[in-house]
């Protein structure tokens, strides 16, 4: 908490305002003494030259007081407000981090910058600006109604009947420009965002091209921007050259019957110097008058965002370690994985169904099945991103509830179906999961002024393990070619290389962390069969003793998996070695059976290809053109005949993936 900063920035402000209220007594002394005028109370008749000297004096020392002040109240509270902007934004971003994927799959990355940043700002300026205007607008107008009564209460009864009218005037511009910057503000996030997935998407637009759409859209979309920001200028511009009008008329109400006062009525109790005190004490309530509808706007703001802040801050992981069951005297894991009736439900919606499944430690299990079977959602159960409803699983014969998840998932990599890599060196981004140096926390709670320096640079990941794994995931020699090799830095999202590399990068980044378990999920399909090959081998070697999941849909991919299995619709279909799948003749067989002939068409040249039979030839066409779903998985279209390489064996435009779809180089 700031409280010590807030109370002293509040008797800053409190003093600043006592003292400024000398300045308009000096000048009253000044011109009563110059025009030989007296007070009521002290009738001194004239000043000397000195006197004058001394009041001149004593305003220059006001205005240093109260500005010096004014200084210490900024040090003290918009400090505050910047310092706590820092800890609620550090606290935020590592609760986030506690948070799990059922929380990610719903929220929106867009809305979650906009709250660290947007939310945070108005957070900030009502605790900044609108904390010490509350308090300066409150002693402005106290202290200054005080002395206004003092010097004429006829005349300040009259302030007062104009005043609900200037503030509600002033209040209602105020609110006005708040709508408008409001809404001016939700357009520039639309803008934002719209930009932002323009360029993520850049390939994607051009590739469809619609180019011309997009900058219609934008442009459209920027226009209206114009249209509020010139709506805003509206409001924005007059709310100055109103309230001066305002604060003109008042002076003129006082002036024409202060000066009534003095000249008709003969009051000798009113002089020209009080008047004149008089005036300059309404011009000092110009501001906080004006202040006024801000403040509210500005606390509206804020408690609105604050509110967003905190849904953010109580939110709660669904995965979580929980003190009664973790057994945290577990410290590593082997890899032996048991499914027991595993069932997880969405809803009515039931995506894995009664999975009863065994994977010996050491031992390599593919899975495969058509799109939507519940193949990542089963491999998800594992590293515990979600929890099952129903059933158990179980690593080393142990409920994976109890193990500790910074043990799991320090001994299980995943390599995910869309890789993501970070604006790094390569080296950096295959060497992510290594272990980094314990950096310096900063405490919380306290003032952090001079304290947070910034965390030391992470060392490099040690260079022979990145080389190694690249090495293993095939990855290798294409990093030679890259002009600073393992420092060639990545776009972002890695948008520089190929989707080839892409996937290799990510099991590099898998591999080199040595698991007890490692899960692919479709991670060779954007590579082609000769390279997959090579990855496989990587991986069989660096699987020894290791658990190895590998979730594909090629039949090349798969067959050299000790065990095999089959989903459909959330349930376990088949289960067995690529040479029982095949015997059996269900799903696995089919898919082979199709891979096969598609295969076969593709390297179909009747100067090599011994003759076919015109009903084989009609087997081989159709198997070429057998719809997606059927072949059990989403193809790329629409097929390209005759696009493969000599010596690749299951390289089917139709039934599968294609290779790199770009050519594999970095842009520099
Ligand atoms: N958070 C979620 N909420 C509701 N349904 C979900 C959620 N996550 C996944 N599903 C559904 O569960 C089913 C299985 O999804 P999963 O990602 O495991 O499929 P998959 O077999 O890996 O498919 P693919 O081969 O296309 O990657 C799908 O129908 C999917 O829509």
């Amino acid at each position: 908490m700031h409280t010590r900063q807030y109370l002293l920035g509040m008797l800053a402000v409190i003093v600043a305002n006592s003292v400024n209220l000398l300045y308009p007594y000096l000048v009253r002394r000044i011109i009563d003494g110059l025009t030989g005028q007296t007070d009521g109370v002290a009738r001194t008749g004239g000043i000397t030259l000195e006197q004058a000297g001394f009041y001149a004096l004593g305003i220059v020392l006001v205005s240093l007081i109260s500005g010096g002040f004014m200084l210490v109240m900024r040090r003290q509270i918009v400090v505050a407000s910047r310092q706590m902007e820092y800890e609620i934004r550090r606290d935020i971003f590592a609760h986030l981090q506690t948070l799990d994927k059922n929380y990610y799959d719903r929220a929106r990355t867009g809305d979650l910058m906009n709250r660290l940043t947007g939310d945070l700002g108005a957070v900030r300026e009502m605790m900044g600006f609108g904390g010490w205007q509350i308090v300066n607008i409150i002693t402005v107008f106290l202290s200054s109604f005080a002395v206004m009564f003092g010097i004429s209460w006829q005349l300040t009864l009259i302030v007062i009947a104009l005043i609900p009218f200037i503030v509600g005037t002033l209040a209602y511009l105020a609110r006005l420009i708040n709508q408008r910057h409001k809404a001016a503000q939700e357009q520039n996030s639309l803008i934002a965002a719209k930009a932002q997935e323009n360029f993520s998407g850049a390939r994607v637009v051009k590739g469809y091209a619609i180019e011309e759409r997009e900058i219609e859209e934008y442009r459209a979309m920027n226009l209206e921007l114009l249209r509020r920001n010139i709506a805003l200028t509206k409001v924005d511009g007059p709310l100055r050259s109103f309230t001066t009008l305002l604060i003109g008329m008042a002076f003129g109400v006082i002036l024409y019957i202060g000066g009534r006062m003095i000249l008709l009525d003969g009051n000798r109790d009113f002089t020209t110097g009080m008047l004149v005190q008089y005036l300059l004490m309404l011009g000092r309530l110009a501001w906080p008058m004006m202040m006024v509808g801000w403040i509210t706007g500005v606390t509206q703001r804020g408690l609105a965002s604050w509110l967003r802040l905190r849904e953010m801050l109580e939110a709660r992981a669904h995965v979580y370690d929980d003190p009664g069951r973790t057994d945290t005297t577990i410290r590593a894991v082997q890899g032996d994985i048991h499914f027991e009736h595993v069932s997880l439900k969405y809803g009515q919606n039931t995506v894995l169904n009664d999975v009863n499944l065994h994977v010996p430690a050491g031992t390599f299990l593919g899975i495969t099945g058509p799109t939507g079977s519940g193949k990542t959602l089963l491999s998800q159960l594992i590293t515990r991103s979600i929890d099952p409803t129903s059933g158990t699983v179980k690593i080393d014969g142990t409920d994976v509830r109890r193990i500790p998840l910074s043990v799991l998932r320090d001994h299980i990599s995943v390599v995910p179906q869309e890789p993501f890599l970070f604006s790094d060196t390569i080296a950096n981004n295959i060497g992510f999961g290594l272990d980094n140096a314990e950096l310096p926390l900063v405490p919380t709670g306290v003032s952090v002024v001079g304290l947070p320096k910034m965390p030391d640079i992470p060392p490099h990941p040690d260079p022979e393990r990145v080389r190694r794994a690249a090495a293993l995931a095939g990855l290798a020699g294409d990093v030679e070619d890259f002009p600073k090799g393992y420092d060639t830095m990545l776009g972002e999202r890695g948008v520089t290389l190929s989707g080839g590399q892409r996937q290799r990068t990510a099991i590099a980044r898998a591999i080199v962390r040595e698991p007890a378990i490692l899960i692919l999920d479709d991670s060779l399909s954007a590579v082609d069969t000769e390279t997959e090959r090579r990855i496989i081998d990587g991986i069989r070697e660096v699987a020894k003793g290791r658990t190895v999941i590998l979730i594909a849909h090629r039949v090349s991919t798969l067959r050299h998996a000790d065990q095999i299995v089959v989903l459909e619709a959330g349930h376990v279909t088949e289960s067995g070695t690529h040479d029982e799948l095949l015997a059996l003749g269900g799903h696995y067989a089919e898919l082979e059976r199709l891979q096969r002939l598609a295969s076969d068409l593709d390297n179909d040249d009747p100067d090599v290809q011994p003759a076919r039979s015109p009903a084989e030839q009609e087997a081989v066409r159709q198997a070429a053109t057998i719809p997606a779903a059927e072949a059990g998985r989403d193809l790329p279209a629409p097929s390209q005949p005759g696009h493969s390489q000599p010596g690749q064996t299951v390289q089917t435009p139709q039934l599968n993936p294609q290779p790199d779809p770009q050519p594999e180089q970095v842009t520099k």
